[in-house]
């Protein structure tokens, strides 16, 4: 008989109890003992939910205090030998995410690097590897939680990354000799994997669900050796285990040639984004035994399924391969959309009733299976779903004329900045007299608690919006005098009015809906609350000018204006899923150009378009590339080219692996590019060379996602390295990305000791 499962629960819960909790223990409000009792309840209550919604397969291990990634790199024992004298090894654990200063005991480690999970905006704890590394299974975190659930009387099936995937998804450690491939730690890896798997088994587990979403990239042609070994070496060793193998956000692709081969029991399709996965994977497993888990309810996006077109996909494998081989499943973990849309109560309801989170979807799910086993059963369900379905179709609320008119009046000149960078740079430079290594930030200052308890009673209507406009110049004041006493040379207003710098704009644009308790996690204990798109954009007043002209007002120095770039708000936002993404990202990019246009006029020097998920948005398979490139290229220079020469432009990206897609960055034309780069071990800066960028560019000089301050010996240093590979008269200098998760004491410490670093390297520049 068909079943349900799904693949992964989102860990934060209906009102982020997990970050309330999480932060508390960080900050020593509640002891080890709190989190440990604090988290399991969590986890008891999203099994409760998912076996009352009637799911047979529920997840286990899916489950992280910080990242999943983290946890794997833990269980593993492969940790960096830096974090080695860190006693407690939940301190140890939040460590390697986190960083840990605490000078009195002598400790002071940066975090490990994070990088962009596929083409989401989570964001994991990326493995570092050498041949020192030396697994073993230092802790039973997949056991200890599927003995938790199994307790509770609930069956299972543990979630674990697979070995290749783990491998893949790190990198070589700066001290690993050149050459060394970390593919090569296979061999060692997989007795910990057997060891782990054993246990699994021992301990009464059914399935194990092992995730290898690498198998959604291009793969060079090792993998199929990789997968060969891997999979028969654990599969052998734990033969009372049924090995359920996902893989999600694409197609297969050419792996498939290699996958549906492998010794496993069932395969996951991500049924959403590769439809065409369905026929393809049944054709090639035909014949066999191994179960299909179609995976057709969106893990990626809130909108209510299409139920009648699932039920049709789903029998349509029924028909191919049985009932008894097939699962019904999201297409990826839940851990990508919000919690539940029970706790929505404000939301337009006509919008709202287009919509499912994560417990609707897990609904949609189970309705999909009675449909086809018992039928008639959720016939009531199915007729509401139609309805819904054909209400958002033909809704007056998505179209918008004046927009459809605006694109098409949109002509190849509006792509073009008036003059080449070396003409604008000129005019630009005569207009602001920057020094050599001109100092600025990213745009965020300390979102402090003062500042979004002062937004919440705003919203709440505790205080009006004069008091509440009040305290956010204040707050500006405040950041402009800093800067000027640090030594910055252009100066940003803070971000304090926004609570996001994607749902801030949502929340001005037409189109939008935003949700209240929406919240997605981004990394460890932050999370965002991505705006909805289900209109035609457009904006319908200025939306910065007035802020930003204030800030300018406070000082002589040049103040740039802040706003995100279209495929940036694209990226952060639950999209329409009825038209392409990259019409959407065009209207996007219009309303962003009159802003843009509107912050020149106003007399604002420099503009920060933030492009920070351009690399995020990158279709994963080569050949889908070229095409997302274009358009999102042209959607940033639609935004930015309808000012003079004088205006300097300046983009903002991070956390991601930029050097696979340098021709479109060069495309930007941004006169000043600030890019994360403080532990990308000069990979991204060979890249700049190699290619000749030749705009400005101000590659970070430390992290800011760690409370760590960074000494000023650390930063010389980095700055003199990047100076080898950029120009003198092309270098910024800068942090990462914005300061808003920071205090305001560490970030002082460490703008002062980056701004020295900028005046000592003044005294003696590198030609
Ligand atoms: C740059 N990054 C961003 C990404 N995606 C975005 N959409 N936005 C980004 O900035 N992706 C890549 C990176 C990820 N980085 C971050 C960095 C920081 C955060 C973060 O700090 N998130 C906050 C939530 C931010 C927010 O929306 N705050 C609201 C609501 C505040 C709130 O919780 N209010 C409390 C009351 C006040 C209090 O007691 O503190 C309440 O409602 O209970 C606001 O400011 O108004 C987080 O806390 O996780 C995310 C991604
Ligand atoms: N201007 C934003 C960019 C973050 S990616 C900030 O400073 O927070
Ligand atoms: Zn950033």
């Amino acid at each position: 008989m068909v079943s349900s499962s799904n693949l992964g629960f989102p860990r934060m819960s209906a009102n982020r109890e997990l970050k309330k909790l999480v932060e508390a223990y960080w900050a020593g409000k509640v002891d080890h003992q709190a989190l440990v009792d604090g988290a399991k309840e969590l986890r008891a209550l999203h099994w409760k939910i998912q076996k009352d919604a009637g799911i047979e397969f529920i997840p286990s291990n899916d489950y992280s205090l910080y990242d999943h990634v983290l946890d794997h790199l833990f269980v593993f024992g492969a940790i960096p030998s830096r974090y080695a004298n860190i006693p407690s090894s939940t301190d140890k654990y939040f460590a390697m995410g986190r960083g840990l200063q605490r000078p009195a005991e002598g400790i002071d480690v940066p975090a490990m690097e994070m990088k962009k999970w596929f083409d989401t905006n989570y964001h994991y704890i990326v493995g570092e590897f050498s041949p020192a590394t030396k697994f073993h299974l230092q802790d039973t975190k997949p056991v200890d939680q599927y003995l938790e659930a199994k307790a509770l009387g609930i069956q299972t099936r543990p979630v674990i990354l697979g070995p290749v995937s783990f491998l893949a998804l790190g990198k070589e450690s700066s001290d690993a000799p050149a050459g060394f491939d970390r593919m090569s730690l296979l061999d060692s890896l997989l007795p910990v994997y057997v060891e782990l798997l054993t246990k699994l088994q021992a301990a009464g587990a059914e399935w194990v669900q092992v995730d290898e979403p690498i198998l959604a990239l291009d793969r060079p042609a090792e993998y199929k050796a990789y997968f060969a070994k891997a999979y028969t070496t654990i599969t052998a060793a734990a033969p009372q285990l049924k090995f359920f193998l996902a893989s999600y956000f694409g197609r297969y692709s050419s792996n498939l040639d290699f996958v549906a081969d492998l010794p496993i029991h069932a395969i996951h399709i991500d049924a959403v984004r590769a439809p065409g996965d369905v026929d393809i994977v049944v054709s090639r497993v035909q014949g066999k035994t191994l179960k299909v888990s179609v995976g057709v309810v969106n893990g990626r996006n809130i909108w209510k399924n299409n139920l009648a077109q699932s039920i049709e996909t789903v029998k349509r494998v029924i028909a191919a391969v049985g009932s008894d081989r097939v699962i019904v499943a999201p297409s990826c973990s839940l851990l990508h959309t919000p919690h539940s849309l029970a706790s929505e109560k404000k939301m337009d309801a006509q919008i709202k009733n287009w919509m499912a989170f994560s417990v609707e979807k897990l609904h949609e799910i189970v309705t999909i299976v009675k449909a086809i086993t018992a039928p008639g059963s959720v016939d009531a369900i199915l007729a509401e779903n139609a309805h819904a379905h054909e209400l958002r179709k033909t809704s007056p609320l998505i179209h918008n004329p004046e927009v459809q008119a605006e694109l098409k009046a949109i002509v190849p000149e509006n792509f073009r900045r008036q003059s080449k960078f070396e003409v604008r740079a000129q005019k630009q430079q005569q207009k602001l007299n920057l020094p050599l290594y001109p100092t600025t930030t990213v745009g965020s200052f300390p979102q402090t608690k003062e500042v979004r308890v002062a937004r919440q009673k705003f919203k709440k209507g505790e205080t009006t919006l004069a008091q509440y406009n009040e305290f956010i110049n204040s707050e500006i004041q405040k950041a402009v005098k800093f800067q000027e006493e640090v030594g910055l040379d252009m100066l940003v207003h803070g971000e304090f009015e926004r609570n996001d710098m994607v749902e801030y704009f949502g929340e001005n644009l037409k189109g939008y809906v935003f949700s209240e308790y929406g919240w997605v996690q981004s990394y460890g204990s932050r999370c965002v609350k991505p705006p909805i798109i289900f209109g035609d954009v457009s904006r319908p007043y200025a939306m910065t000018v007035e802020t930003s002209v204030y800030a300018q007002s406070l000082t002589k120095l040049p103040m740039k204006g802040m706003l995100t770039g279209p495929v940036t708000m694209l990226q952060w936002s639950f999209v329409r899923d009825d038209q392409p993404r990259s019409e959407t990202t065009y209207q996007i990019a219009l309303a962003l150009r009159k802003e843009v246009s509107d912050l020149a006029k106003a007399g604002i020097p420099a503009i920060q378009i933030d492009e920070p998920a351009i690399r995020e948005g990158l279709p994963l398979l080569k050949e889908d590339q070229d095409a997302y490139l274009d358009w999102a290229v042209k959607s940033f220079l639609l935004a930015t080219t309808d000012v003079p020469d004088e205006t300097q432009i300046h983009t903002h990206m991070c956390y991601s692996d930029f050097n696979d897609i340098f021709p479109a960055i060069q495309a930007l034309d941004a006169d000043c590019i600030t890019i994360e780069n403080s532990k990308s071990d000069l990979k991204l800066l060979r890249a700049f060379e190699k290619y000749g960028y030749t705009n400005g560019i101000g590659p970070g000089l430390y992290d800011i996602h760690s409370p760590r301050v960074p000494p000023a010996d650390e930063m010389k240093s980095r700055l003199n390295a990047i100076n080898k590979y950029i120009k003198t008269n092309l270098l910024w200098v800068n942090p990462d990305c914005g300061l808003k998760t920071r205090g305001w004491t560490e970030t002082e410490a460490a703008l002062r000791n980056m701004c020295e670093v900028a005046k000592q390297a003044r005294s003696a520049p590198i030609a």
